[in-house]
């Protein structure tokens, strides 16, 4: 897996102005696809859906973007670059005993497109 092509998700945020509505340009089965300028070029970022993230184990993830990102022909998309990472939330419920700290780990995981 190329680590150039790895891009923060919060530049993706940034981007796509958090993912807003406004800069939703399509549906997936998989996931939303929001437009956003990255380092001067326009892309297509495709957010996947929690239930779909929470669906595939993290080397399934990277192995398929890696296999995405090998992909060069003229009539397909070219996939520019993915981001991956893990998000750590600290939970407050109360319990029997008082109040327990949970740490939910989630993925966050979204690919970058350059767009047509
Ligand atoms: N590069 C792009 N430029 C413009 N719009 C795009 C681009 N990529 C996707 N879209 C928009 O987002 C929609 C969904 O694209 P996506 O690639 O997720 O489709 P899909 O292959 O059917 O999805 P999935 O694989 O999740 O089922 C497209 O129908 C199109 O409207």
């Amino acid at each position: 897996m190329t680590a150039e092509k790895r891009i923060p998700l919060h530049e993706l945020r940034e981007i796509t102005n958090g993912f807003s509505v406004d800069s939703r340009i399509g549906q997936g089965g998989y996931g939303d696809v929001y437009k956003g300028l990255y380092k001067g070029r326009d892309v297509a970022v495709k957010l996947l859906h929690v239930d779909t993230v929470q669906g595939i184990d993290d080397q399934q993830y990277l192995n398929e973007v890696g296999n995405l990102l090998r992909v060069k022909h003229p009539n397909i998309m070219q996939l520019f670059g993915y981001s991956y990472e893990t998000t750590s939330e600290l939970v407050e419920h109360k319990g029997k005993q008082g109040l327990i700290n949970t740490y939910i780990e989630s993925s966050a995981s979204s690919t970058c497109r350059v767009k047509a």
